[in-house]
């Protein structure tokens, strides 16, 4: 299968740019749902466009929510959604979108008749089965073990145990439409570290503050009480984690690059690239205007375990095969199950252009070494291809394959690129 090769731009010059970046994929693909599931009509403002977003709010619809889009840009919405009594028969396409794969089938559990789950044939891949067993444990007839699959409703709710070591997003699930579950639901962690704990505090906190009781006193248990999810008035914060490749080309250029309403406190793991980059060499600031990141063109290579913060390791990695010293990035095996093996990827491309990338058991070993132009895979995953984009600011002759797979949570990317590296100030 051949797609379509972008010349990923060298840059010439420092880089001088303000960034405004659309809302969060996670914080969207949460207040869709909890929306939709709320006592009465609310809204999602800043809602990001994007696949991903726009799969779970066809996702919603085709399940009986109301959406409505009163104020739409390019990469933006703003939504009103009329929750509806969940109906069966609907057929969901998840993309590859972990967030619809996980987030929706406890919502379809609500419904009152079979919902038909698929996606993109790499999705069929990605880890479903604990959260499959959880719902067939806690009431629900359930057809599969991974996409495509059946579910079919009513859901008790109650207790379960599951092994959510492949990913964080399987309790997330869980939580997200427990309160609506006559039982609601207790969901205990049995196995090794479950990655991505932001994001899990990211779905408490938002229960929390739609009005549903949630009890994480306990480590790897959380408990949510039965009830009525409230009516919100949601805003979403610009999505730190799509910050990674532009932060990165202040660090590889000596420019600088601000990123407006960068949150004082959030749950965005993207948060972390704070300290990240700054150890990797960077002057990182939190001012009035945003986050504004200063580099020296120089970048040191990092020990790090970035367990909690995964989707961050496509662009850090980038940011390794082009620094002066040699990386470790560590506690991320389950980047086996995203988008695509990311560990495998991210080797094999870097090492394709004359790199030193290698797997260990729990991440990557990468040592700078000097990198010549070719194709950058992307594997149908959006920050492989940032990765790309990144690499080739300072590596000429860098192509990316398909660079429109940023399409997944940044459609706008190549644009946003482009001006970044034209300079908008
Ligand atoms: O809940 C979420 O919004 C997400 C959780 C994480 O998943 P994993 O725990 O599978 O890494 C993260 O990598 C993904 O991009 C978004
Ligand atoms: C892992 C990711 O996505 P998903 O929500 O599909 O799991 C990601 O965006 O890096």
């Amino acid at each position: 299968m051949s797609a379509p090769l972008w010349p990923a731009p060298l840059a010439a010059d420092p880089v001088d740019a303000t960034v405004p970046l659309p809302g969060s994929k996670s914080v969207t693909n949460r207040a869709l749902p909890l929306a939709a599931l709320a006592e009465a009509p609310g809204t999602v403002r800043l809602a990001l466009r994007s696949r991903d977003a726009d799969l779970m709010a066809d996702a919603l619809r085709s399940l009986g929510a109301g959406l409505t889009p009163y104020n739409e840009s390019a990469s933006s919405v703003d939504w009103t959604i009329t929750p509806g009594p969940l109906r069966g028969g609907a057929r969901i396409d998840a993309g590859l979108a972990g967030t619809v794969m996980r987030f929706v089938p406890p919502v379809a559990a609500l419904a009152d008749g079979e919902v038909f789950f698929d996606g993109d044939p790499a999705a069929r891949k990605r880890p479903m089965g604990p959260i499959l067993g959880a719902l067939r444990v806690l009431g629900a007839e359930v057809h599969g073990e991974a996409l495509p699959f059946t579910v079919r409703g009513p859901v008790a709710g109650g207790e379960v145990t599951l092994d959510a070591s492949a990913s964080s997003q399987l309790i997330s699930g869980l939580l997200l439409a427990g309160a609506r579950f006559e039982k609601g639901v207790t969901v205990r962690h049995a196995g090794p570290p479950v990655p991505s704990a932001p994001h899990i505090r990211m779905t408490v906190l938002m229960l929390r503050e739609a009005g549903v009781t949630v009890d994480d006193s306990e480590p790897d248990t959380w408990r949510v009480e039965p009830g009525p999810i409230a009516a919100r008035d949601y805003t979403v914060e610009p999505d730190l984690s799509n910050a990674a490749p532009f932060l990165a080309a202040a660090m590889i250029t000596g420019g600088s690059v601000t990123i407006p309403g960068w949150p004082e406190r959030t749950t965005q793991p993207g948060d972390q690239l704070r300290g990240l980059l700054s150890e990797m060499g960077a002057t990182v600031e939190l001012r009035g205007e945003g986050l504004v990141l200063t580099g020296t063109g120089r970048v040191s290579g990092i020990d790090a375990d970035l367990r909690e913060v995964g989707e961050l390791t496509p662009t850090l990695a980038a940011l390794a095969a082009l620094a002066d010293s040699p990386s470790r990035l560590r506690g991320i095996a389950h980047l086996r199950g995203h988008e695509t093996d990311r560990l495998a990827a991210l080797a094999a491309e870097i090492n394709r252009l004359g790199g030193d990338a290698r797997e260990t058991e729990d991440g990557l070993a990468i040592t700078p070494r000097p990198l010549s132009g070719g194709v950058f895979h992307s594997y149908e995953d959006h920050r492989m291809a940032t990765a790309g984009a990144v690499i080739g600011l300072a590596v000429p002759g860098i192509q990316v394959e398909n660079i429109a797979t940023t399409g997944k949570t940044l459609p706008e990317f190549a644009h946003m690129w482009a001006r970044m590296l034209g300079g908008d100030r």
